[in-house]
């Protein structure tokens, strides 16, 4: 590992960049978070210094690493809700693309060649193949998943012209919650399911929606696969720690491989918070695919990462202990 254990975390208040702090901070790196708190939270940064500033703000940005001169810099500031892509996506574009090149060029200019990067499953759209490698065609259907694949093709421009070597992570779906309850979702607007149903269970929110009973899935909802916010943040770590003993670039699926249906989602909630969850069954929501399961292997061999707290109790159980924290 180089001697330089500092890595600037863009989006570092949020809820995948906060938990990955805590992992770098427990492996020795001292995450330095840059984010604009858009709709991050300040008190989620406790690993390493807060510097407040915008991805787009190159400025700033160069202000910042002449400061704290990171090793590499891990970047999941990015704007996330699929549903506003569509319709301003404008402001994905802007904040996703742009902003992201900016990044790219102040690690280019400052000799920082070590770069992971929050991709998604979204790249794949509707995929054909389930499991779904990494091969698999990259035809994102929403602005959101088309904003991540520019990137992902901007990161392989600037790896074969300036040598910047990168990580891309195509997380499927994070959920989850710190299991020491020092960080974990808080997402405004909330559109997630576990969340969202957790809420209802609660009774601090509304009722659950389930969009749409007619898939061709076993009891006719979407089939996801949910992956713990915890071992994603150990996959960045992973992913970091291979790019800096010398691993070539590579972009790889992070899921479990097993997916669940909305109804099971439900069901596991239920059993964690033994409470109901009030609900009903509303039309598809635009936009969604039957089924999305990753085929994990990749990481698996390449990073010796698998993970370790991503069965659905596990994470329905750690994100209702931090819902309660949360909501008193
Ligand atoms: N949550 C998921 O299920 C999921 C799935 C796939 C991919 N991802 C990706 O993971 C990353 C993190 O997602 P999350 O769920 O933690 O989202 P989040 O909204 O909790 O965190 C994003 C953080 O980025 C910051 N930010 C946004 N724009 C910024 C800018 N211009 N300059 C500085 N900071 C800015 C926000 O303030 C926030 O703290 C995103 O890139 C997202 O696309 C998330
Ligand atoms: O109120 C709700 C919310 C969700 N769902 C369903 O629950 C499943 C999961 O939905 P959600 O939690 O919104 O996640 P996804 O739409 O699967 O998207 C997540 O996972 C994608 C990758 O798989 C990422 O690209 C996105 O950023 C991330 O939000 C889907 O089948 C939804 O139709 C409902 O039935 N009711």
């Amino acid at each position: 590992m180089s001697s330089n254990c500092t890595v600037l975390v863009t989006g570092g208040a949020g809820f995948v960049g906060s938990h990955a702090c805590k992992a770098l901070s427990r492996r020795g790196f001292t995450p330095v978070v840059y984010d604009n708190l858009s709709y991050g939270h300040e008190d989620a940064v406790r690993w390493g210094p807060l510097e407040r500033g915008d991805i787009l703000d190159r400025t700033r940005l160069d202000e910042v690493i002449a400061t704290h001169h990171p090793a590499a810099i891990m970047h999941f500031a990015a704007f996330i809700a699929v549903g506003e892509s569509v319709t301003d996506p404008g402001k994905y574009y802007r904040n996703n693309v742009a902003g992201s090149l900016g990044l790219m060029e102040a690690a280019r200019d400052h000799g920082i060649s070590a770069f992971v990067f929050s991709s998604t499953a979204a790249v794949y759209g509707l995929p054909e193949v389930v499991p779904i490698p990494e091969s698999a065609p990259k035809l994102p259907i929403n602005p959101y998943g088309h904003s991540k694949w520019m990137v992902e093709c901007m990161l392989r421009d600037f790896g074969e012209a300036h040598g910047l070597k990168s990580m891309a992570l195509r997380y499927f779906n994070a959920a989850g919650a710190d299991p020491d309850c020092e960080t974990g979702e808080r997402h405004d607007p909330e559109t997630h399911l576990i969340p969202l149903a957790l809420d209802a269970a609660a009774g601090v929110g509304k009722p659950l929606t389930v969009f749409g009973e007619d898939y061709d899935t076993p009891d006719g909802t979407c089939i996801r696969d949910y992956i713990h916010v915890a071992d994603l943040a150990e996959a960045h770590v992973a992913a970091l720690q291979a790019l800096l003993g010398g691993a070539d670039s590579n972009a790889y699926n992070l899921g479990t491989g097993n997916g669940f249906t909305v109804r099971q989602v439900i069901d596991a909630v239920e059993k964690v918070t033994g409470r109901a969850v009030p609900h009903s069954i509303g039309p598809r929501r635009p936009g969604d695919p039957a089924a999305l399961v990753a085929d994990p292997s990749a990481a698996n061999r390449d990073l010796g990462w698998r993970p370790r707290i991503s069965d659905l109790d596990s994470i329905v159980a750690t994100a209702w202990a931090w819902h309660q924290k949360v909501n008193g």
